[in-house]
């Protein structure tokens, strides 16, 4: 199977069968993409627990679900808002956190993945929770570029990991991959870069190019606004991974312009600034 989409997921998820063997899961990291997963996960009735490094990382993870849940309440129960709360508060109930993952996934079934884009650190992470997981835990991971199997080599579970790549933003996007050489990133990437290279030829301005791109191609963000919202850390994460793998291969030639802005630590929506200012 090529791809799975978001509706085969909750089908699935939905059967009696999948829904008893995997009603525990633990989300790995609390950012952009893990507090998404926590979310959905817990919509569709799964137990989650969301385990990060700190408590004021999972903070503001927390009201992070908390105020896409607002939003997708509003729109579910337009007619009658008195019942969005009561379904906010079902959710967020699913949902515990944590910062000591090894605990945590003693009781789990579903191991979901979502840290930094580094081979080397999801490699300690698994390493360390195949030691601590009972032997049903199957383990996954969001990663956008690293193939799985490199990643699962640190764990003696070959047969129970797999891949599991969302979208950002996870609650509103359809797609889940699990197919082995991402289709949606091999294009994506290419793209987004090229938009970048375009501007630093100076043959558009990031807004133009933006522009562009929404009313001639229909996207509904631009480059330059995908790649804030994506997060620059993370895409440039992406491309020097895939540089390293490929050196000659143009198409991931790494872009001085997005290297200086991740030096100055302007990694996009999340912090506020990157290629745009975000309130
Ligand atoms: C160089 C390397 C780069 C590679 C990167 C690869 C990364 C990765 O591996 C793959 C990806 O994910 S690639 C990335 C793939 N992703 C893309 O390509 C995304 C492209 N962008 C889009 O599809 C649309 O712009 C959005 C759906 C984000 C927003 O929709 P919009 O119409 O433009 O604007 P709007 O008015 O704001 O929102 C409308 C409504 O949507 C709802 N809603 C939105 N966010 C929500 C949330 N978090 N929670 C809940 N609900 C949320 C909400 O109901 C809202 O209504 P409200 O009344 O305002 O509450
Ligand atoms: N941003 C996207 O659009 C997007 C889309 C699909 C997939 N991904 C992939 O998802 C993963 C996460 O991306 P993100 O955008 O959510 O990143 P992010 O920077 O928003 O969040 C990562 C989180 O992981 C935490 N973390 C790091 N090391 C940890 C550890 N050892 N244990 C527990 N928590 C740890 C960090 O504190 C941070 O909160 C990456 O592999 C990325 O490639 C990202």
């Amino acid at each position: 199977m090529a791809f799975v989409t978001r509706q085969f997921i909750r089908s699935l998820s939905s059967s009696a069968a999948l829904h008893a063997a995997i009603k525990h899961v633990t989300i790995i990291g609390g950012g952009l993409m893990g507090a998404g997963i926590a979310q959905v996960a817990a919509s569709t009735g799964h137990s989650v627990v969301l385990v990060d490094t700190s408590e004021d990382i999972l903070k503001k993870s927390a009201k992070g679900i908390e105020s896409s849940l607002k939003r997708v309440a509003k729109k579910k129960f337009a007619e009658k808002p008195e019942d969005g709360e009561a379904f906010i508060q079902k959710i967020l109930k699913n949902i515990s956190t944590s910062t000591d993952a090894a605990s945590v996934v003693q009781g789990t079934d579903l191991v979901v993945e979502a840290i930094v884009e580094n081979l080397k650190v999801k490699q300690d992470l698994f390493g360390a929770l195949d030691k601590a997981a009972p032997e049903h835990t199957i383990f996954a991971s969001n990663t956008s570029s690293l193939p799985i199997a490199d990643i699962a080599s640190s764990t003696a579970r070959l047969d129970r990991f797999g891949g599991l790549h969302f979208f950002n933003p996870v609650p509103m996007m359809k797609l889940v991959e699990d197919t082995p050489g991402f289709i949606v990133n091999r294009l994506l990437v290419p793209y987004m870069l090229e938009a970048v290279r375009l501007h630093e030829r100076g043959h558009g301005s990031k807004e133009d190019i933006d522009v562009a791109m929404k009313l001639g191609a229909g996207y509904p963000m631009g480059p330059f606004e995908l790649l804030d919202y994506v997060g620059l850390d993370t895409s440039k994460f992406i491309i020097d991974g895939w540089h390293e793998k490929d050196p000659d291969n143009p198409l991931f030639a790494p872009s001085p312009l997005l290297n200086k802005l991740v030096a100055e630590g302007k990694l996009g929506k999340k912090t506020g600034e990157g290629f745009y200012k975000h309130k």
